[in-house]
Order: structure tokens, then C-alpha cells, then sequence
């Protein structure tokens, strides 16, 4: 079998944050979305090596969804999960024919494919019995979203590292403490082909895409050529907040 070559970065960052969340643990049976793009990727193969080396066991499947897309192909990837021996399932849908009556005229493509696709997750989690749901976000995707909500929506809000889900299971993003551009380094060192934007419907569409992640990305690109640290200060800054300081009456006391 060929090997794969994870780094020290990405093997530290994702075994602190597991052990702080505790979000794999022993006897657990998890459920990865693979999308084939470098992150979850990244996150199959980081799995597979906890499995060799952590001191739990666990169980864990790989499920890509399909959305149903004309010329949408996964053939690479399944080969992929066959050499390295990853167990993954396709789970086909018709997500991409449904969307053609609900979102015609409307430019929110990105965040009904991400829902619809969620939704498919989730149902495939149930019917399989698997009690964690794994998604490949990382800390850029935090960060972004962090300020993408400030900005865009008023909210102060982010990434959990876990939560549970209104269907009994819990959501865990294992990579929450890597860098995107570790992840991207392992598929490029690894020689893996990895699926790019344009397996998502939204993408391969001609509509008007949201450019709120994209300039917010610029603006976080801009700010750590600036400031160095910017990265470690959010990891550190989301794990110490202080509701009491804000205008939020929730977290006001006056007592
Ligand atoms: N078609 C899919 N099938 C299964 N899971 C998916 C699919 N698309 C995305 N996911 C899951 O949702 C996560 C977030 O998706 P999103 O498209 O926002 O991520 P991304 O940053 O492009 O990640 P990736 O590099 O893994 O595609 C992915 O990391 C993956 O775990």
C-alpha cells in the first residue's frame, strides 16, 4: 500500500483539540463527510491514523454525497478510500433536480446546497447508528465565519469544535485547530488529487455567487502578513470569551 505522510503540525494540532473537546473517544462510531477536497481529505487520513495509533478504539465511515449533478464523478475517490483502505460509501441524491424548482430564481445557492447536503448527512448518520458526525473545518473556516457573521449578519458567533445535534448525535470537527494551508500542504505532498470548488452545484452554476467569503478571507490574508500571530490570538481569543463585556442584556448582571 502506498503511505501517506501526515505532518507533526497537523498531528499535534488535531490531538490537542481532541483531547481538550474530547470530541473521539472509545467506542465511538463516526460518520465523515468526504467531499474529496483537501480538508476532508486530510480528516480521513488523520482518522485513520488516530485509529492505528490513539489509546481508544473506534469505528468511522466516509460518506460523500452526491448531489445528482450532471457529469458529478467520485470514481478517483472511491479508488482513493479503496487503497487506503478507508471505508466509503456514495450516497446518491437528487439534490441537484429538487434545487432546480425550489432556488430558480435565487442568488442563495451556496447556503441551499450546504443545507440540503447537511441534511443528507445527518439521515445517513441515523439510519447507520453512528453517534458523531465529523466535518473537515478548520481553524480559517472559524475565523472566517467568525467575521463573516460580524460583518455581514450582526452576531458574534463561530465553529464549535462539538455540538449536539437536534438529532441526538453530535457534530465534531477534529481540525478545528489546523491551518487551511496545512491541509492543502498534506494533499500536495501526498500527490492527492484532491475535488476542488466546483463539486458543489452552487459553484458549477452560472449565479451570482456570495462574495462575503472571499473578501473575508482576503481582509484575515491582509491582516497576518501584518500580524504573525493573528491566528494563535483567534484560537487563544475563542477560547476565552467574556459574555459580560458586551451589550448583550442575556449576559449583563444586575443583580
Ligand atoms: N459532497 C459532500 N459529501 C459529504 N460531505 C461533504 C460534502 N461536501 C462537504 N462535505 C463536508 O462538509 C465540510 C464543509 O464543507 P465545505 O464545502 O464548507 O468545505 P471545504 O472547506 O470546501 O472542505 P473540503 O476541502 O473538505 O471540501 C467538508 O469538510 C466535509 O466534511
Amino acid at each position: 500500500m502506498n503511505s501517506i505522510k501526515l505532518s507533526k503540525k497537523i498531528l499535534r494540532a488535531a490531538g490537542k483539540a481532541n483531547a481538550k473537546y474530547r470530541m473521539i473517544e472509545e467506542g465511538d462510531r463516526v460518520l465523515v463527510g468526504l467531499s474529496g477536497g483537501k480538508d476532508s481529505i486530510t480528516l480521513v487520513h488523520l482518522l485513520k491514523h488516530m485509529q492505528r495509533h490513539a489509546p481508544f478504539n473506534f469505528e468511522f465511515k466516509a460518506v460523500t454525497i452526491n448531489y445528482g449533478m450532471p457529469g458529478e464523478r467520485y470514481d478517483a475517490l472511491q479508488e482513493h478510500c479503496k487503497t487506503f483502505g478507508i471505508p466509503h460509501e456514495i450516497y446518491e441524491t437528487n439534490i441537484f433536480e429538487v434545487s432546480q424548482d425550489t432556488i430558480r430564481e435565487n442568488s442563495s445557492f451556496c447556503s441551499y446546497f450546504s443545507r440540503m447536503r447537511r441534511g443528507a448527512l445527518y439521515t445517513k448518520a441515523q439510519e447507520g447508528g453512528f453517534n458523531k458526525v465529523a466535518l473537515g473545518h478548520h481553524l480559517d473556516d472559524a475565523a472566517e465565519s467568525f467575521f463573516m457573521n460580524m460583518l455581514y449578519n450582526g452576531t458574534l458567533r463561530s465553529m464549535a469544535p462539538i455540538y449536539k445535534s437536534s438529532k441526538g448525535f453530535h457534530v465534531i470537527r477534529p481540525l478545528i485547530w489546523v491551518r487551511e494551508r496545512q491541509t492543502r500542504a498534506f494533499a500536495e505532498e501526498n500527490g492527492i488529487a484532491t475535488i476542488g470548488d466546483e463539486a458543489c452545484p452552487a459553484m458549477a452554476m452560472n449565479v451570482k455567487m456570495p462574495h462575503a467569503r472571499e473578501s473575508t478571507k482576503k481582509m484575515l490574508e491582509e491582516w497576518e502578513e501584518k500580524f504573525p500571530e493573528l491566528f494563535k490570538r483567534f484560537k487563544a481569543a475563542f477560547s476565552h470569551l467574556q459574555p459580560d463585556s458586551f451589550m448583550d442584556e442575556k449576559f449583563l448582571d444586575r443583580k
